[in-house]
């Protein structure tokens, strides 16, 4: 029951609520500059439709509404209010909440409503037949206002269960009052897949109304219910990029667009928008200030990371016997990992992914992967640290390992203070280039003085390293095997400012597994920076 003149029936909506139902997760606090941000990030996407969030409900929606329409010139999605119906026994009219909807501005405007019987006698204590009237007044009115109105049935299935009969007069009551859309959503998010398809596929049989779905992801099935009802006949989803939203989330954006473009063969996006989905998901995630999480379907970093020595060997004959998709179609890459469950075919691809084509010498690279793990075997990780993998696989091919200076020793002393305080102290001394070089470092911490001691040693025969700097920093203390004593391991991640590189040091206490990763991340930089090695 389309009313929107400029649409076909069969349309397809992406209906995105990041800023809305993305914005009720634990931890998410936007700005408006955040909103508008993420607004032009999802406009960018191509998605049809953005919820800005709630205008009246607080200052910031009402704000983010006023400006959104004014600095943001929308390419392909169109601005949605969320507002919920009219309160019991009042007029839409006259309805502070509902006007507030209006005064937006936006085009289009997202009702939430009951359908759940028990919601309506319990949460809004009025009676089923004032909850109809409440529904068709507020749709009514805000049609006649020129607004398209999507309505959103609150706990529609767990309604459904409860009374398909009232939860069917939901719909038909809604859309018969104009509603372009009727929203089933699963706010509890409790549904299962079958359970979807099914009430779906009877609720649009028994009404004929164009339907959508809202799925939470309470029992982690938000994206596979949301696809149990485009089975079932929804033509708008609902979904939030990277899956944010109220309480475990909403349903993710990301793997639902890539599904139904790349194996509904449904087209969803503008041509080319796919390929920017891994990127739009990192910026997003980075505006809303969590970090990017690294196991997301399509858009992970480990998303296409491949660790099981199995799996490298029949990629290396074909990607595609390991990988749903191609990840370039996404915007991702595929990575080899090298650990302990590493075979040859891993350490060759991982070479070829280097610039190294080991592939003609099969003792080399058993060498390779017979180090890998022994070295795993001690404590080290090179999965997590390209760079020390890269110097040690130097090592085999080139002979010797790329070297700028040569350690003579090194110390680092913690003084503790009658008053409380730390003192922190390093001396280094090296060689480099023919020269004996002491230098000394002071820190807020013994292994940033050591840093800093072994930066200022070096920065004068090596003056690229300081753009250097280090931006993460992790310890593991290893569990003794065998009776032996506990070793630890670091990985450092070290920056120029630009490239970003990872390596990892393993000893018997944090300051000594700390300097090894320390001499592998300024040797690995000065390599990347094209520094000819120059031993002590
Ligand atoms: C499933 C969802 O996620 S829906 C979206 C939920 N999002 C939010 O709640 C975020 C924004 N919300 C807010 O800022 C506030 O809750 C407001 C401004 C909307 C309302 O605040 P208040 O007026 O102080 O009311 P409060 O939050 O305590 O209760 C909500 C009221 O709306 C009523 N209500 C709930 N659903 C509906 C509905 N679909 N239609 C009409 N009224 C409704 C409740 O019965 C309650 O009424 P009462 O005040 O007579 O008890
Ligand atoms: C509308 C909504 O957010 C829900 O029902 O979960």
């Amino acid at each position: 029951m389309t009313t929107n003149p400029t649409e076909p029936d069969d349309a397809f909506h992406v209906f995105d609520t990041t800023l809305r139902d993305g914005a009720q997760r634990e931890g998410i606090n936007l700005t408006v500059a955040d909103k508008l941000s993420i607004a032009r990030y999802l406009d960018e996407f191509g998605v049809g439709f953005i919820e800005g969030g709630w205008p009246g409900a607080n200052p910031r929606d009402t704000e983010f509404f006023a400006r959104a329409s004014q600095e943001i010139d929308f390419r392909h999605a169109q601005l949605v209010a969320f507002g919920s119906t009219r309160r019991a026994g009042a007029k839409a009219a006259q309805d502070p909440q509902v006007k507030g909807l209006v005064e937006s501005g936006a085009p289009v405007v997202t009702v939430v409503a009951k359908s759940h019987d028990r919601h309506v006698e319990l949460a809004l204590r009025t009676t089923l037949e004032e909850n109809l009237e409440m529904i068709r007044d507020t749709v009514s009115y805000l049609r006649e206002q020129g607004r398209r109105v999507f309505v959103d049935c609150e706990h529609f299935f767990d309604g459904y269960r409860a009374n398909p009969q009232y939860a069917l007069t939901v719909v038909r009551t809604a859309a018969g009052a104009g509603a372009d859309v009727v929203v089933l959503c699963d706010t509890n998010g409790g549904m299962l897949p079958a359970q979807v398809l099914d009430v779906v596929s009877a609720v649009r049989r028994e009404t004929g109304a164009r339907l959508g779905i809202h799925a939470q992801d309470d029992s982690g099935c938000a994206v596979a219910n949301t696809l149990a009802a485009v089975d079932g006949g929804a033509t708008h989803v609902q979904c939030t990029a990277n899956g944010y939203g109220e309480r475990v989330g909403n349903c993710n954006l990301f793997p639902v667009v890539a599904a139904l473009e790349l194996k509904y063969d449904r087209r969803v996006l503008p041509a080319g928008a796919l390929a920017e989905m891994t990127r739009i998901s990192h910026a997003v995630a980075e505006v809303v200030n969590l970090a990017p999480s690294t196991h997301q379907p399509y858009v992970g970093v480990s998303a296409f990371a491949h660790k099981g020595g199995l799996h490298a060997s029949a990629i290396k004959v074909d990607p595609d016997l390991y990988q749903h998709i191609d990840p370039a179609v996404v915007g991702n890459t595929m990575r080899m990992l090298v650990s302990d469950m590493a075979g040859r075919a891993s350490v060759e691809l991982k070479g070829k992914e280097l610039g190294f084509d080991l592939s003609a010498d099969r003792d080399l690279v058993g060498r390779v992967v017979a180090r890998v793990k022994e070295r795993e075997l001690q404590g080290y990780s090179y999965e997590a640290a390209d760079a020390s993998f890269e110097l040690m696989l130097r090592a085999e091919v080139e002979g010797s390992a790329p070297s700028y200076f040569r350690t003579e020793s090194w110390r680092a002393i913690v003084e503790d203070r009658p008053d409380g305080s730390h003192a922190n102290e390093a001396t280094v001394k090296l060689w480099a280039k023919g020269e004996r070089i002491v230098a000394t470092g002071e820190g807020n911490g013994p292994v940033n003085a050591l840093d800093l001691a072994l930066r200022a040693g070096l920065e004068r025969i090596y003056p690229q390293l300081t753009s250097f700097q280090l931006t993460d920093y992790k310890v593991r203390i290893l569990e003794g095997r065998h009776g032996t004593e506990s070793t630890t391991r670091v990985l450092i991640t070290t920056s120029d400012g630009g490239a970003e590189w990872s390596t990892v040091g393993v000893g018997e206490n944090v300051i000594a597994a700390s300097w090894y990763a320390l001499a592998d991340a300024y040797t690995y930089g000065l390599l990347r920076a094209g520094v000819e090695p120059a031993d002590g």
